[in-house]
């Protein structure tokens, strides 16, 4: 990909380490962020979202590397306001002022016209709510309420941590439309979770980060087409076709008589064995759902498989840095 191309709304995090102390809580992340898509920002909790986004949004200021939106790092943009728009976790309401209120005075100090504070209102289904207190907003009210005042310049990229956070699944529903229509028209959406099934139908790109680094980018479908299906193999000479598969395949060993082979199709494994001559007893395919996979790919357990191995093909630092955000 050509990242000398300055593509308006793209964002590109590009060598970004952001270190606290002793915590390296990015650790040298590159990946890129296309206009006109949903992308996904994934990963468990502490894997480095948050700080990573900060840097993007200009609040952290990396230890190395560079986050930059439409080629500049945020503090250089000549119009910031209309350029990104931000929710983050920690966005809080003055209690006792109104929806509305908040929305206007965000307005006046970015240069806006107060109408917009309607617009987004609406956009965002607060309209009826508007003169109610933000104080008294539900969680999944002031979610609303953050992606409202995320979207008061018109910005052509939106970065929005965790918002699916409090909404419950009519929520999720209606923010993955509005979503979706944002990014038709051509706005770079990227939005962090960490929780794949929360984001599933919403994201068409995933970055998956863990211990601050980057598993793994790209479109989510390649995602399930590499990942969405393992083999498992029982053989009298397991440890012989582990070996064979080394290199060629992410290798997994359930049981002694056993491997479990993922990145190399069902086909492809019983014909090695066969060329090999080893002698198989079973040969089927598992089909995991993307939350299986993306517990494999961030080597956690997944709380129905809790206590299975995690493939030999992905190396994860149990020495995670710090733990808790
Ligand atoms: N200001 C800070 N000072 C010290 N350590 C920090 C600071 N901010 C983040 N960290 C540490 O950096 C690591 C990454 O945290 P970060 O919040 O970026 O992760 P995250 O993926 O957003 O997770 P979460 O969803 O739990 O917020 C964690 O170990 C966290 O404890």
């Amino acid at each position: 990909m050509d990242t000398e191309v300055t593509e308006p709304g793209r964002i590109v995090v590009s060598g970004l380490t952001k270190r606290f102390g002793t915590v390296k809580a990015v650790d040298d992340l590159s990946f890129t962020v296309e206009p006109g898509s949903v992308t996904g920002f994934l990963g468990p909790n502490g894997a480095g979202k948050t700080t990573t986004l900060r840097c993007v949004l200009g609040l952290v200021t990396p230890s190395e590397g560079t986050a930059t939106i439409d080629g500049r790092p945020y503090a250089e943009l000549e119009t910031p306001n209309r350029t990104v728009g931000a929710l983050l976790e920690a966005s809080s309401f003055h209690p006792a002022r109104s929806a509305r209120d908040h929305l206007r005075v965000y307005c006046r100090v970015a240069g806006l016209p107060g109408e917009r504070a309607d617009e987004v209102l609406e956009l965002t289904g607060l309209t009826s709510a508007a003169r109610r207190k933000a104080g008294q907003f539900s969680l999944g009210m002031r979610q609303r309420l953050g992606l409202a005042a995320a979207l008061l310049g018109d910005p052509h990229v939106l970065v929005l941590d965790e918002p699916a956070n409090g909404l419950d699944p009519e929520g999720i529903k209606w923010m993955r439309q509005l979503l979706r229509h944002l990014a038709d028209q051509g706005r770079t959406i990227l939005v962090s979770s960490h929780v794949l099934s929360e984001v599933e139908q919403t994201v068409d790109d995933v970055v998956i980060v863990n211990n601050g680094t980057l598993i793994r980018q790209g479109p989510l479908s390649e995602l399930a087409e590499h990942h969405g299906h393992a083999t498992l193999v029982r053989s009298p000479d397991a440890d012989r076709l582990a070996t064979a598969l080394d290199g060629k395949a992410d290798v997994q060993r359930p049981h002694d008589d056993a491997v479990r082979v993922t990145g190399m199709d069902t086909a492809a494994v019983g014909h090695l064995a066969f060329t090999e001559g080893i002698e198989l007893h079973e040969l089927s395919t598992e089909t995991s759902d993307l939350e299986q996979i993306f517990f494999t790919l961030t080597g956690e357990a997944a709380p129905e498989t809790a206590g299975q191995a995690t493939p030999a093909g992905e190396h994860h630092d149990a020495t995670r840095a710090g733990g808790q955000s």
